[in-house]
């Protein structure tokens, strides 16, 4: 395992923001994940004497507009939960339906998820780290003009857009359960960027990300996608992630790389409808260092919160190349330290995500004779 020169970006206001009762994202699980990552002893992690740990500046309304209009931005800045029906025109404009509340402290979330992004582009321009991590970013529904999918500002673009200032050619991962679509729409026709997400497709939010959705014009050919159907294994994904990646490092070549590790692809995941596990997530992570390019490690979904704060953290590790030591080779998952969220890791209190016995519908054979319309579970079924 070589070294890699590593940079964390953390702000520990983050985790005091929530979306409102009922509301799915938890803004509480980077606090979560950063308190797990610290309780690992000193040479570990965060004292790694290759790890560089930040508290980014936050994002300015002038950094967002690199992307988001300037009104929809001046509205993010002043809106409040009193002020949203009148200002959104009853959630007409700007925050479309209740996915997306106009919660309290809603500007300085975004300022803090965005920082951390272009802090994490920032270094990675100056050549002054191998790896950038910002488990508050990776927020990739996000649109130009208007929030969706739980994001709001779409830190991704931004940090592509710094990218590309330096490098000619970016490729953007998403193994999220939800397809990537604010990312791809952004950069949908250009030849220098590569987006390639895996998710599940099929009666499920977006509902964008078809695998003939390949791009438009110079972008032709420049978007990826690989729709996925429900219960997806550490083996199916790998057999499809790692031809992939090949080809696209192969013959792409980028010159930098990021990747969106939103955790809902987890197994047990709330929202999500995967089953990887732990291991199975971090593959992308441990793939793509080895091919030493510039690379940014980004959060996303996540919905089983302690699960969330276990993949990140072991993500981090895997970014450092200390894995091993957490986890043991081999072994069933390490038993982690005491930490101030211990009791939520009840009961085995392990570093793991563990694989439950769901299907996995991947592995059904298509039947020919069936039209495309048919899902393969009817054409299972009829005799
Ligand atoms: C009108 N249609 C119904 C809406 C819909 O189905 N939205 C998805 C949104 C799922 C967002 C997933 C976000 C993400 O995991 O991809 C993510 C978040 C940050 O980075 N990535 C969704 N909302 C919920 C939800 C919202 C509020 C309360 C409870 C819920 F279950 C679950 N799933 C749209
Ligand atoms: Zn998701």
């Amino acid at each position: 395992m070589s070294k890699r020169r590593v940079s964390y970006f953390y702000d520990p206001d983050v985790g005091s923001y929530t979306y409102g009762l009922g509301h799915p994202m938890k803004p509480h699980r980077i606090l979560m994940a950063h308190e797990l990552i610290s309780s690992y002893p000193s040479h570990l992690l965060l004292s790694h004497p290759s790890l560089t740990h930040f508290r980014p500046p936050r994002a300015s309304a002038q950094q967002m507009t690199a992307f988001h209009t300037d009104e929809y931005v001046h509205f993010l800045s002043r809106v409040t939960p009193e002020t949203m029906d009148e200002l959104t025109g009853r959630g007409t404009q700007f925050l479309v339906g209740d996915d997306n509340p106009a919660f309290e402290g809603i500007w300085e979330f975004c300022t803090i998820s965005a920082g951390g992004s272009l802090g994490a582009a920032k270094r990675i321009n100056e050549g002054r780290s191998d790896i950038a991590i910002n488990w508050a970013g990776g927020l990739h529904h996000a649109k130009k003009r208007e929030a969706s999918g739980f994001c709001y500002i779409n830190d991704i673009v931004l940090a592509i857009l710094d990218l590309l200032r330096v490098f000619p050619r970016v490729l953007y991962v998403d193994i999220d359960c939800h397809h990537g679509d604010g990312v791809e729409e952004a950069f949908y026709t250009t030849d220098r960027v590569m987006t390639c997400s895996f998710h599940k497709y099929g009666e499920y939010f977006p509902g964008t990300g078809t695998q003939e959705d390949r791009g438009r014009g110079k972008g032709r050919g420049y978007a990826l996608n690989v729709p996925l159907k429900d219960g997806m294994s550490d083996e199916t994904f790998k057999s499809v992630f790692d031809p992939v990646l090949e080809r696209i490092l192969a013959v792409f070549r980028p010159s930098a790389i990021i990747l969106q590790c939103g955790a809902d692809s987890l197994s047990g995941d709330k929202l999500g409808c995967f089953n990887l596990t732990m291991q199975g997530h971090a593959h992308c992570t441990s793939f793509l260092r080895k091919f030493n390019i510039p690379l940014i490690l980004l959060g996303g979904g996540g919905y089983t919160v302690k699960n969330v704060a276990r993949a990140w953290c072991y993500e981090t590790a895997c970014a450092l190349g200390v894995q091993h030591e957490l986890v043991p080779e081999g072994e069933e998952g390490g038993m982690m330290p005491w930490n101030e969220y211990f009791e939520w890791f009840g009961p085995r209190y392990r570093l793991e995500v563990v694989k439950n016995n769901m299907e996995d519908v991947n592995l059904r054979i298509a039947d020919p004779s069936q039209d495309s319309e048919d899902s393969p579970e009817n054409s299972t079924h009829r005799i």
